[in-house]
C-alpha cells in the first residue's frame, strides 16, 4: 500500500482535525544540528493554539530532557520538560525500572554528559562516560586497567569524543558474559546542519563486530521509549500521529506502536525510499516535504 502524499492546506487541514497528539521526532524534523527547519516555529505554535498535545521524542541521546529544554527555548520553540523523551532518559528508566539493574552495580557508559546526567537522576551509578581517563589519545595499555569488578552493563551511546581507550574498555568488560549489551539507539547516520555524520549506530559497530553480538537497542523503533511516554501522558492511539525522517526508527516505531506516521523529507529519508522502484517495506501513512509546509494554515 503506498503512503498518501499530502499536497496542500486541505490535506494539513485534514490532519490536524484528524489527531490530537502530535508525537515529533527532533534531529530531521525540527533541527539540523543546531539549525531550525523552516516553518516549525510557526507550526509549532499553530498546533498549540489548536490545542493538540505535543510530545518531542528523540532517539539522540547526547542531551538531558533538561539540556533539551534549554536547546527549545534557544531555538524560541515552546517545550516543557515533561513532553521530552529522549534515549538518554529513555535508557535510565530502562534500567531503573524496566530491568530493575542492581543498585549496587554500576554501567560502563560510551557517551556524553547529557546521558550520565539523566542515569544519575536515576540512582544510577555508572563509570566511563566523560572521565579525563578515558577521554585520551594516549595508546590504551592492558595492563594499566583494572575493571571495576562492579559494572554489570555496557550502554553505548552516541560520544563526539569516541577513542580506542574507550571501545578496549567497553570490550573487556562484554567479555564477560554476564555483563549486559546495550545502546541508546543505533541510528546509522546523524543528521547535522552541515552534514550527514555517524550515528550512534556507528558508535557502537566496532563492539558489535568485534563481540559478534548486538546490544539490547532502547530507543525507537523499541517500546521503551513509548512506554516512557504512557507512563506520563495520556494519549489515544487512534487519534495520535508520530511524525519522523527516519523509516526504520520514527516510522516503525509509529507503527509498532498502533500510531498513524507521517514522514517528513528533511532529514534522513529520500523520496525514492518511499515511491520509488524498490520502495522501504517500512510504509508510512502520509509523507510531506516537510512539517514546516503546514504554515500554509496560518
Ligand atoms: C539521533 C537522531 O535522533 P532523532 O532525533 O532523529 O530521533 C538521529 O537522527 O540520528
Ligand atoms: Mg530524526
Amino acid at each position: 500500500m503506498s503512503p498518501e502524499r499530502l499536497s496542500g492546506a486541505q490535506d494539513y487541514e485534514d490532519l490536524l482535525n484528524k489527531y490530537d497528539t502530535w508525537m515529533f521526532d527532533c534531529d530531521g524534523v525540527l533541527w539540523r544540528g543546531n539549525e531550525l527547519i523552516d516553518g516549525v516555529t510557526e507550526v509549532l505554535q499553530l498546533l498549540r493554539s489548536r490545542k493538540k498535545q505535543i510530545i518531542f521524542v528523540t532517539n539522540n541521546a547526547t542531551q538531558s530532557r533538561n539540556t533539551y529544554k534549554k536547546k527549545f527555548d534557544k531555538l524560541g520553540l515552546e517545550a516543557h520538560v515533561d513532553e521530552i523523551f529522549g534515549s538518554a532518559f529513555a535508557s535510565a528508566i530502562y534500567l531503573s525500572s524496566v530491568i530493575k539493574f542492581p543498585k549496587e552495580k554500576k554501567v560502563f557508559v560510551i557517551g556524553m554528559p547529557g546521558l550520565e546526567e539523566e542515569l544519575r537522576a536515576e540512582g544510577i551509578k555508572h563509570v566511563g562516560g566523560s572521565d579525563p581517563a578515558d577521554n585520551t589519545l594516549e595508546p590504551f595499555t592492558p595492563s594499566s586497567f583494572s575493571p571495576d569488578p562492579d559494572v554489570g552493563a555496557v550502554l553505548c551511546g552516541l560520544d563526539t569524543s569516541i577513542n580506542y581507550t574507550k571501545l578496549s574498555k567497553a570490550f573487556i568488560y562484554l567479555q564477560n558474559p554476564s555483563c549486559l549489551f546495550l545502546a541508546t539507539n543505533e541510528d546509522s547516520t546523524y543528521p547535522t546542519a552541515g552534514a550527514l555524520l555517524p550515528g550512534a549506530g556507528a558508535i557502537s559497530a566496532p563492539l558489535r563486530f568485534a563481540l559478534g553480538k548486538n546490544p539490547a537497542s532502547i530507543g525507537k523503533p523499541a517500546r521503551t521509549m513509548l512506554d516512557c511516554i504512557k507512563a506520563k501522558h495520556d494519549y489515544d492511539p487512534s487519534r495520535t500521529i508520530m511524525v519522523g525522517d527516519r523509516l526504520n526508527t520514527d516510522i516503525l516505531f509509529g507503527k509498532e506502536g498502533l500510531l498513524s506516521t507521517l514522514l517528513v523529507l528533511t532529514g534522513i529519508t529520500h523520496e525514492e525510499e518511499v515511491f520509488g522502484a524498490n520502495p522501504s517495506p517500512i510504509v508510512p501513512d502520509y509523507v510531506t516535504r516537510s512539517i514546516g509546509d503546514f504554515r500554509a494554515l496560518i
